[in-house]
């Protein structure tokens, strides 16, 4: 996507050929900072502390965090403890354990000589199929926008997002916002609800700063508005992402999402997720019981950065002295609650049936 007119990934080699740019996206919406990853400890660093998140750019964020590593040392022992530090930074998105791994299969067999070139070239393929299976999502889920667009002919299609998982979350287009943007593109008349999504904001902060960046209407609602947006007919349809998705069709993604999916079963509203396919955990069925949730420190919940009038970025707190605050990051919606799955191979139904038939190869059974 574009930024000022240049066109920028999350995740980018830098102008020196070998270090990684990152936006810092801790400083948006106030700045549009990137930071030059030199080393696999500093790549860890930025996904634990968030500097890139989204599940798609937790996993290229990883795989260039290798390369890094083996341009230092390409030793079987440094590979193996590259990976062993990069599955440690968080625990949900299963696309990190999926890169790593396919970062494993790529590099095990290679000579020390050609590992720091070999993991270069499958990070930037990792990288250049996320771009291209988000693009395919949008194309899909565009269908599903026209679908409703031609039943309100002249009038706003509404659409419910929570978190960010657009192309700040990815590589490029992003996973719920992938089928906006085409539709905006197409001249659909969308409208976004942006939940702002707390404790960290990805919804206020990166949400409304990309969708607005690119001229798509929005508006930035408190996480608990969404039940009485739709109950009063606001509402056309809900896209979210997704961290994890489960062979029978769960959806494990920000915390909040399974609320909205039940207050948009209560009101008929179509609630849609878009994934790429290594987000789905072909290993999981029951979300709920076996997605680890990442319960990440409670002075996040605690507390807000914002900007002052006199542009000052501050940190306050809001909790009484010694209130203990919880942080869960992460729920799980049951497949039950999703209208569909929508991903780079078409539309499915949220059940094993659903996905096997767009992943046959995934059939063992
Ligand atoms: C395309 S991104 C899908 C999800 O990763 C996204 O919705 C989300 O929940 C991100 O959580 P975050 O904690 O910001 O990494």
């Amino acid at each position: 996507m574009l930024v000022n007119g240049v066109p920028w990934r999350p995740v980018q080699l830098a102008g020196n050929g070998w270090a990684v740019t990152i936006i810092d996206q801790t400083k948006l919406p106030h700045a549009f900072e990137t930071v030059d990853l030199t080393t696999v400890e500093e790549a860890a660093h930025a996904i634990r502390a968030m500097l890139v998140r989204g599940a798609p750019l937790i996993g290229a964020t990883a795989a260039y965090g290798v390369a890094l590593a083996m341009r230092a040392d390409p030793s079987d022992d440094n590979l193996a403890a590259a990976i062993e530090m990069l599955r440690k930074t968080r625990p949900t998105a299963v696309n990190l354990f999926w890169a790593l791994e396919r970062m494993r299969a790529a590099l095990h067999n290679r000579s020390v000589e050609e590992r720091a070139g070999a993991a270069y070239a499958a990070a930037a393929d990792l990288a250049d199929e996320d771009a291209a299976m988000n693009e395919a999502i949008g194309e899909h889920g565009l269908e599903i926008i026209r679908g409703i667009a031609a039943k309100k002919p002249g009038e706003t299609v509404n659409i419910l997002t929570h978190c960010n998982a657009g192309w700040l979350a990815t590589v490029d287009w992003g996973t719920a916002l992938s089928p906006i943007y085409k539709a905006h593109d197409d001249g659909i008349d969308v409208h976004v609800w942006v939940d702002e999504t707390r404790p960290r904001n990805q919804g206020a902060s990166l949400t409304a700063w990309e969708l607005g960046a690119h001229g798509v209407p929005l508006t930035v609602v408190v996480d608990n508005a969404g039940g009485h947006l739709m109950q009063h007919g606001q509402v056309d349809m809900v896209i979210t992402g997704t961290d994890r998705t489960t062979r029978r069709g769960d959806v494990c993604n920000k915390i909040g999402t399974y609320l909205k999916a039940l207050a948009a079963k209560d009101n008929g509203v179509p609630f849609y997720v878009a994934l790429p396919g290594p987000t789905i955990d072909w290993q999981v069925a029951d979300g709920v019981a076996e997605i680890p949730i990442e319960e990440r420190h409670a002075d996040e919940v605690g507390r807000i950065s914002g900007r002052t009038e006199s542009g000052e970025i501050v940190t306050i707190d809001v909790l009484p002295e010694n209130a203990k605050a919880g942080n869960p990051a992460f729920d799980v919606t049951p497949a039950r609650l999703v209208t569909g799955l929508i991903t780079e191979r078409g539309v499915a139904p949220a059940t094993e049936e659903g996905l096997l038939s767009l992943y046959p190869e995934k059939n063992n059974g």
